[in-house]
């Protein structure tokens, strides 16, 4: 299999309607979750690496060999502002596939943040530079930088399917997948159900006061 050229990849990045991407950033990973028959959620082990961390936006895909971060190098030179960075690292968790110092770059380019099925490190400073990061694990173990990699293909990410331009939303409970063409309907119904539960929870504490 050849990599496409990294122009080629900017070029014909599909991505989705920034407002689709707005409203579902708004909206709790649960609730999207939900509203996806309650598919399209990553391995539950793949979580914040700082407390609060939440992203939102369009996925650039990398797959790596586990434990190597030449793909996220890569990356950094074709991804978009407003990008998020979602590695098939083969859930390796021995090697730390970034840090602050490529959260540094990433808060440069203006990317929503990393998504990794793999490790990282660095978790205080990049909860300091505020940079979003869900990974498997954190371990001061640094990655291989030698490749092989690639950008902008389908990927398999924490056991679902991903292509490039679908909605990643991450959250305090974890990372949900959004196909491209089905955000926008997505955003409908996830925000019905944020509806819902808010109006439900609301006749809860009512009841309690009863
Ligand atoms: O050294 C690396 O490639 C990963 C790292 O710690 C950083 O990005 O800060
Ligand atoms: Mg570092």
């Amino acid at each position: 299999m050849t990599t496409p050229v990294l122009e080629d990849i900017d070029a014909e990045f599909p991505r989705p309607a920034r407002d689709v991407v707005e409203r579902l950033a708004k909206l709790p990973a649960a609730n999207i979750g939900d509203a996806m028959d309650r598919l399209g959620v990553a391995d539950s082990a793949i979580q914040a690496v700082w407390p609060g961390a939440r992203l939102a936006g369009p996925a650039f895909t990398v797959w790596t060999r586990p434990g190597d971060n030449q793909g996220i190098h890569r990356a950094l030179q074709a991804a978009r502002p407003g990008d998020v960075i979602v590695v098939a690292g083969g859930g390796d968790e021995s090697r730390a596939l970034l840090g602050e110092l490529i959260g540094e770059r990433a808060i440069t380019l203006g990317l929503a943040g990393f998504v990794l099925d793999g490790a990282a490190r660095d978790a205080e400073a990049l909860g300091e530079i505020g940079m979003p990061v869900f990974a498997r694990a954190v371990t001061p173990a640094g990655p291989y930088k030698n490749g092989p990699s690639r950008l902008g293909t389908p990927i398999a990410f924490g056991g679902v399917p991903v292509m490039p331009g679908d909605v990643i939303v991450a959250d305090s409970d974890g990372v949900v997948v959004i196909p491209r063409e089905q955000a926008a309907a997505v955003a409908d119904a996830a925000e019905a159900v944020f509806a819902d539960e808010t109006n439900r929870r609301a006749a809860i504490i009512a009841d309690r006061s009863k």
